[in-house]
């Protein structure tokens, strides 16, 4: 038997999503939310990879301010802000600008290029072959996603600290994240935001503009430098919003979301259990 289609309705409430926002109260919850249990769980760090997109730029800086808040209050924290790049970042311009903005205790840079190869070099002489050169680019790019996960659980384990991550409803909808990459985090302070609501809070933080409209990207791809993620999942991020704050959107845009939303529930849940 197929399991019902959740409703939009449903969605937004199992996404949190609140079809408007008051910036600065956002802003604050989720500085608060950080702040409070990175001390509740007796941690004394934040960790987070910065890849001058929006989503970490906002994150970052969020983290930033959560660590300033804990020292106020006596608590010695610190954010590690880590650039993780792959090689050479096509856009290490934009990363550089987000830690301008975000102004974090301590940057971190690990290459994930040397580790994400040889991953990828093992697999092969143990046998693993592919379809087509893209597709092999595809599964590295996940490698990449997920040796930038171990690079940043590395640092919180030395340092005591939490990871922090950047799904937000966006991304929660559409699945669109490498599971147990950067969907693997402690603490997920963009949470129920659609994506122009990150850029809102980016605008109320006083992010650069440049950096707020940023086309997102996921960037993982060695044959597809900067692919947008809008090309990528084949509906636009207004169309996503839009869904996600209750508007209608297109037949063909609604067909998309819901078949992907339904695909990608494995993704938003635990290991399935027998
Ligand atoms: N029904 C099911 N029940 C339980 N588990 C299931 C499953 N179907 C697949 N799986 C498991 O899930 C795996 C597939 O998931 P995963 O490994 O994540 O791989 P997959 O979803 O194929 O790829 C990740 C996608 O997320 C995108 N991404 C990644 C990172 C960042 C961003 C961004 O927005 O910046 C986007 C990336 O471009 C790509 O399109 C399968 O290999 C299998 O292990
Ligand atoms: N090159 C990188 N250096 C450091 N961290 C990275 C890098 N690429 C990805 N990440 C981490 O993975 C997360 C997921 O990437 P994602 O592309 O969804 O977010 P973003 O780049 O911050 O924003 P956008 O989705 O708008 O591009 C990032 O927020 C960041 O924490
Ligand atoms: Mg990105």
């Amino acid at each position: 038997m197929s399991k019902p289609l959740s409703s939009q309705a449903d969605i937004q409430q199992a996404l949190e999503v609140k079809a408007t926002i008051d910036p600065a109260e956002e802003r604050q919850r989720r500085v608060d939310f950080l702040c409070n249990h990175m001390r509740e769980s007796g941690q004394h760090a934040l960790v987070l990879g910065i890849s001058g997109g929006v989503d970490s730029t906002v994150a970052g800086r969020l983290a930033q301010l959560a660590v300033e808040q804990a020292r106020e209050q006596g608590i010695e924290a610190r954010f590690y802000a880590m650039r993780l790049p792959y090689g050479t970042q096509h856009d290490e311009d934009d990363a550089q600008a987000a830690i301008d903005f975000i102004q974090p205790d301590e940057v971190l840079t690990v290459n994930v290029q040397p580790a994400s190869d040889a991953t990828m070099s093992a697999l092969e002489a143990g046998g693993l072959t592919f379809r087509d050169d893209h597709h092999r680019d595809f599964v590295l790019g996940n490698i990449k996603a997920r040796q930038r996960m171990v690079a940043q659980y590395a640092v919180a384990g030395a340092k005591g600290g939490l990871v922090v991550g950047t799904d937000q409803a966006a991304e929660a909808l559409m699945g669109f994240f490498t599971k147990y990459g950067d969907g693997a985090c402690d603490v997920a302070p963009l949470t129920g935001l659609t994506k122009q609501q990150v850029r809102i809070v980016g605008n109320e933080l006083g992010a650069p503009e440049s950096l707020v409209a940023k086309q997102p990207t996921a960037d993982l791809e060695t044959l597809k430098p900067g692919f947008a993620d809008e090309e990528a999942l084949g509906v636009s991020y207004a169309d996503i919003d839009a869904f996600l704050v209750g508007q209608s959107v297109s037949e063909a845009a609604r067909t998309i979301i819901e078949d992907t939303y339904a695909r990608t529930a494995h993704k938003r849940q635990l290991p399935i259990t027998p």
